[in-house]
């Protein structure tokens, strides 16, 4: 059966309520839907989500995390083929990756000369307001942001979709508020260069100053010590963010636990930092050499001495189809029911969009994801354009440097074409966001845009990425006379809006704020295709899956999780071998209970 859908993009921010049924071993908090909102059965997705949206951003009232003025870090980057943004999608008002302040950017459309000439940007739908929406963090949610300020060290997982990352970048920011004195207080790291990049941090190697973490860890403590930047970190750092954790090996976190321990001259699990562990040990596990057998975190000997509290978040917030939410979550257990393997199958059939945007095809491999953005680029017939990124970064040499840069979401080279499929990697504004998707139309120079010499461009046609993102400075690497691409975003309300997207910045940044490696780079990418390993963490409207080249426990579940809807998701070979869990883990999450209070 086939069916033409009409355009809906890629949705960053959900404000109505899924429940996910919970595994009877998981630590429940209770909740109530923030803002309490009744559910409208009758209003399809895209109208509940518009709808959702609308209510939160005329919400009167705002609850305090989300008040919170943003610390101005100034992170941003990205992975190589990901996710991360596993990159995750954040509603709005999560744009820690940007380097945004919506305050300043307020400020800015206020006083700016440029604020008439964008009120009259041009959308097909209701234009958005400049301000970032506030994001009201749910019960549960809350509960453990409310523990991390009291200094508790805990895990908290979830199925996807359930606001892990939303929370994590709230976390951060609370307390890094509360250790404001201490700026390098709070380390941010990710079991992987991508998952860092997602979350503005360094991988947990960098941090610990570890190289590849081969030796014991009395060994690696003695390397520490003589190496004056890492020991410093060690000694330090009061809270130690670890995101994507079901990526980290066992053995590596009883060694950093231990390497605490030395270096701090403490008995407690590493020297008494607080963690803050974050991650879904059902997605991609760590990666093994030869055929060791995977060693998940949990299965470490410090675990539990190291996490005191474990959290299970419940509510889903990517999905609001229940039927859908309850597959993803057999799916996740690797325990299909035939009905939901029969509905899987019924997702083989084409989709068809009646607005030039197809589908992000997600693929194991990074390989595939190449050509198969290369293919889609050869069918059109427009004159190519290329953008090099300008790369920097203290870390001097140049392989490790280039290592660190292959994780950005921001690629060395770009080449674009007129209707080629993009998606922004940067979070913008509360429309434009991290994982929108959109279409090249046109190329033109910063100076000729929006003003009567733009003869291609329709009237009001204004925004550009410099007036949006960066207001107070220039871009990067914006060159006045260089054409850029003008974007034409699908808006989470079905619209459209245009954007003249020119370089911005992406770095990779220790606690100190060295900038360890930097790429000045248009914050797209294309969006035909994506690696499996880059959709983690992203929120996708319209995705295709060929499970047939499925290899790794948890892909399949990470690659279907990322779609909001059954009737935007195709399903290709779909294969109940495909989806099942790691024993271990599905062992584990049944002991859940026991490890909870
Ligand atoms: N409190 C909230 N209010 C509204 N929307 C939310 C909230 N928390 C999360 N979301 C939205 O839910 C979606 C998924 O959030 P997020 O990426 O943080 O989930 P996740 O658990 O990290 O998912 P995954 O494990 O798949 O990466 C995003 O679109 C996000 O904006």
């Amino acid at each position: 059966m086939s069916k033409t859908q009409s355009g809906l993009g890629t949705i960053k921010r959900d404000w109505s309520i899924t429940s996910v049924n919970a595994p009877k071993s998981s630590q429940e908090i209770p909740w109530d839907p923030t803002p309490p909102k009744p559910v409208q059965p009758e209003l399809s997705g895209k109208e509940k989500r518009l709808r959702d949206i609308q209510n939160a951003l005329s919400a009167r009232s705002t609850p305090a995390v989300a008040q919170q003025k943003r610390p101005s870090d100034s992170f941003d980057a990205s992975d190589a083929v990901p996710p991360a943004k596993k990159k995750r999608q954040l509603p709005p008002g999560y744009g820690d990756d940007d380097g945004y302040d919506p305050a300043a950017r307020a400020a800015h459309f206020a006083s700016s000369s440029r604020s008439s000439a964008l009120a009259k940007s041009t959308y097909t739908a209701p234009p958005p307001s400049k301000k970032m929406a506030s994001v009201f963090l749910s019960q549960e949610q809350n509960q453990i942001l409310k523990l991390a300020q009291e200094g508790k060290s805990l895990f908290y997982t979830g199925s996807a979709g359930t606001g892990k990352s939303v929370l994590l970048r709230e976390i951060i920011k609370t307390l890094r508020k509360k250790h404001i004195k201490a700026t390098d207080a709070v380390a941010i790291t990710a079991s992987t260069g991508i998952a860092a990049c997602n979350i503005g941090g360094v991988t947990i190697h960098s941090f610990a100053g570890i190289g590849l973490g081969i030796e014991d860890a009395e060994e690696l403590a003695r390397k520490i010590r003589k190496n004056k930047k890492a020991s410093s970190r060690w000694m330090r750092t009061k809270v130690l963010i670890i995101d994507e954790v079901s990526m980290l090996d066992g053995d590596l976190f009883d060694k950093l636990s231990r390497i605490g321990s030395i270096l701090r001259k403490s008995i407690q699990p590493f020297g008494g930092i607080q963690l803050i562990v974050t991650g879904d040990f059902f997605q991609l596990p760590p990666v093994t050499k030869g055929s060791s057998s995977v060693k998940f975190a949990f299965e470490a000997d410090l675990w539990k001495q190291a996490i005191a509290r474990t959290f299970n978040l419940t509510k889903v917030f990517r999905q609001h189809d229940q039927e859908f939410v309850n597959m993803l979550n057999e799916m996740r257990f690797g325990k299909l029911s035939d009905k939901s393997v029969n509905k899987f199958r019924t997702l083989s059939r084409p989709i068809y969009y009646d607005d030039g945007l197809g589908p992000t095809e997600l693929f194991p491999r990074r390989e595939d994801v190449d050509r198969s953005n290369r293919e889609r680029m050869n069918r059109l017939t427009t004159p190519m354009r290329t953008f090099r990124a300008t790369d920097g970064g203290t870390i001097q040499d140049v392989n490790q440097r280039d290592k660190v840069l292959a994780n950005f979401m921001a690629v060395p080279e770009l080449s674009l074409r007129e209707d080629a499929q993009v998606m922004l990697i940067k979070n913008l504004d509360e429309t434009l966001v991290n994982g929108s998707m959109g279409r090249v139309v046109r190329f033109c120079d910063a100076a000729t845009y929006g003003t009567d010499r733009d003869i291609d461009g329709a009237e009001g046609q204004v925004d550009t990425l410099n007036s949006i993102a960066n207001p107070a400075k220039k871009p990067p690497s914006s060159n006045p006379g260089m054409q850029y691409p003008v974007v034409e975003f699908m808006l989470p309300n079905g619209g459209k809006r245009t954007l003249l997207v020119q370089p911005d910045s992406f770095k990779v940044e220790l606690p100190t704020g060295e900038v360890q490696a930097s790429r000045t780079q248009l914050p797209l990418i294309l969006a035909w295709a994506m690696s499996i390993h880059k959709s983690q963490g992203q929120t996708l409207d319209r995705v295709k899956v060929d499970l047939g080249k499925v290899f790794e426990k948890g892909q399949a579940y990470v690659a279907l999780s990322r779609a909001t809807s059954l009737e935007g998701l195709q399903v290709l070979n779909f294969d109940r071998a495909k989806v099942q869990a790691h024993p271990k883990v599905a062992e584990w999450s049944a002991t859940l209970e026991t490890v909870c209070e």
